[in-house]
């Protein structure tokens, strides 16, 4: 006899679920068995068991690369690959629906994220399960949901007042994108033979398996972001996965086209490398920078001349994030691929005229620097702000892309891409570190994965610069490399020590920061924050991710 099972509620066991496969989780919402049917789980299953060995084989190979560099080794470009860099190769045509890429906006995958977005006149969206996504088991199946009916055209949304939303025509939306989680992160509540399934393989092959057949009678195909990759080791890993589920799904080879960020420091030196892994089915590369600007504090994390001075004097005009632009379009555009530009932190700001001009002022610049560098579109993190970058990108890229812009004058070494910076740590710098640590971290454990503080848009990528910094700045005077004698920490501008103690008053300052608590984002939650953030903080080794340590408490 068939197992009753209502499908909101805890493991699932029964017949519909294959062999070796067990749901873990908490309620979904409704509908869940309709994203997660027999055949969906079987494809996860699949892809688990092909997959998963050489996924811990290379969060095993970063361990041992970011060895090295706590050793005092530096990143390179590789020996080994030196003639594929030399080589003249381009990567396969584009499709029609990702050559013109000007504007993209990026938001996380509720329904009405989805359907604003996709009505919001930008070029393309991406649905994002990673930086913006507090990966509940709820926020995932029903972001699968909202994307499985975008796709089929009918998905709708009404807001708790009432409002009515639903989407424009497919000609007139922008092209859908998603995003996965990156390699590192788990999805604990779907087990394959007793372990967890990669949250990767569980947004990606859930996305393809439900939208692919759709989306190729629309002449789309699923079309995905990757992120946070480290290596082309990591590419190919993905090019096979995504080779399998075409197999599977029965999709012509290349038909899953994919865009990767490059955000992190070791991945700047194999881009050529990256492109070339997923030749087939690359369409660009992605300047990630917050990720890139915290991948450079973690890949640095015991050297102490390279430690960055605060969040808000990394801009993209410091000499290694200009050199990392740079290379990336000179690197794009050698090879046939899109160079896209990243995201701007500022968003509008309503009821403060003169703060909203300064604000876009700075979104304006951002874009006009990337246009200029040659890049072929760029992203928004709000509606608001598309008008304002596809002024600035009509004016200055007439084409649908500027891939002839080769920059051919550019010559960016090894010591551009790592070169210090120069800069100051203030009192206002560290304490905001200490405060987007503890309200981001509060929003995302109550499944809020990205949040407004102070008129920025913070997300996974933008906390982790704070949390890293805070690690690093009272780590340095105990680490090993260096020069400094054993002892002498940093100071802020006004020649305060950054010390525990500093960190301490900092905590004790922030509800006169924080005001009401039960106005904000995952108010509730701000004291178990302020503990992860403190033994972070405390701990001896930076924590690869703060979405690790936080995940084991989410659901
Ligand atoms: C480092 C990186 O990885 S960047 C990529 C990841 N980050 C992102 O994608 C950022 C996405 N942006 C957002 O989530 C939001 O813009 C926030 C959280 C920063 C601000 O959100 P809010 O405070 O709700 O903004 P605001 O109130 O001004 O929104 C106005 C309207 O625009 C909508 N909106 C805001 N941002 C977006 C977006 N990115 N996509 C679609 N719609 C959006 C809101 O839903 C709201 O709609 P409504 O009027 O129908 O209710
Ligand atoms: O994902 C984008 C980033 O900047 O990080
Ligand atoms: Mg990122």
């Amino acid at each position: 006899m068939a197992e009753q099972h209502d499908p909101r509620h805890g493991s699932r066991n029964g017949p519909q679920v294959p062999p070796g496969v067990e749901i873990k989780a908490p309620a979904g919402p409704d509908g869940q068995d309709s994203i997660l049917t027999p055949d969906a789980l079987a494809l996860l299953a699949d892809l688990h068991r092909r997959f998963e060995p050489r996924r811990q084989q290379r969060l095993a190979a970063r361990i041992e690369r970011q060895a090295f560099y706590d050793a005092g080794g530096l990143p390179d470009f590789r020996a080994d690959t030196a003639a594929l860099r030399d080589a003249d190769w381009r990567v396969a045509p584009l499709p029609a629906a990702l050559l013109d890429r000007r504007v993209e906006i990026t938001g996380p995958v509720d329904p009405k994220m989805v359907i604003n977005a996709l009505n919001s006149g930008a070029n393309c969206y991406m649905a994002d399960f990673e930086d913006s996504t507090a990966p509940t088991w709820g926020n995932l199946l029903a972001g699968q949901h909202a994307l499985r009916d975008a796709v089929a055209g009918t998905l709708s949304f009404t807001s708790e007042a009432g409002k009515a939303y639903a989407l424009k025509p497919f000609a007139e939306q922008a092209v859908l994108m998603v995003r996965p989680r990156g390699w590192h992160l788990d999805e604990k509540h779907l087990r394959v033979d007793g372990a967890p399934i990669a949250g990767s393989l569980f947004d990606a092959a859930l996305f393809c398996f439900h939208n692919a057949d759709v989306l190729a009678a629309k002449d789309r195909g699923p079309y995905l972001y990757l992120p946070k990759l480290q290596s082309m080791e990591e590419a190919q890993l993905w090019e096979d996965v995504l080779g399998h589920i075409e197999q599977v799904l029965g999709l012509d080879a290349g038909r899953i086209k994919v865009t990767v960020l490059i955000e992190t420091l070791p991945a700047v030196f194999e881009m050529d490398e990256i492109l070339h892994a997923l030749r087939g089915r690359i369409a660009g590369l992605n300047c990630g920078r917050w990720d890139y600007v915290f991948s450079y504090i973690k890949t640095f994390r015991a050297h102490r001349d390279r430690v960055l001075p605060e969040r808000g004097q990394v801009t993209m005009t410091q000499p290694f994030l200009r050199a990392y632009s740079e290379l990336l379009i000179q690197t794009c555009h050698r090879r046939g691929a899109h160079a896209m530009g990243g995201m701007a932190a500022q968003i509008p700001i309503s009821g403060d005229e003169q703060a909203n001009a300064v604000a876009l002022g700075k979104v304006r610049a951002d874009k006009l620097r990337e246009v200029t560098a040659g890049h072929d579109g760029t992203w928004v993190a709000h509606p608001a702000l598309i008008p304002l970058a596809r002024e600035v990108f009509d004016e200055r890229m007439p084409g649908k892309h500027q891939q002839d812009v080769l920059r051919a004058e550019v010559t960016v070494t090894r010591d551009d891409l790592i070169k210090p910076s120069l800069g100051t740590i203030t009192r206002a710098g560290f304490e905001g570190n200490v405060e987007v640590c503890v309200r981001y971290l509060a929003a995302w454990l109550d499944g809020n994965g990205c949040v407004p503080i102070h008129h920025l848009m913070e997300d996974a990528a933008t906390a982790e610069i704070a949390r890293a910094q805070l690690w690093s700045w009272l780590h340095h005077a105990r680490l090993p490399v260096g020069q400094v004698p054993p002892g002498e920490g940093l100071h802020l501008d006004d020649g305060t020590p950054v010390d525990f103690a500093l960190l301490e008053r900092a905590f004790i300052g922030l509800p006169a920061r924080l005001g009401d608590r039960a106005r904000l984002p995952g108010g509730s939650r701000i004291n178990e924050a302020i503990g992860v953030l403190d033994r972070l903080t405390h701990a001896d080794t930076l924590e690869d991710f703060l979405t690790l340590p936080a995940y084991a408490r989410l659901d």
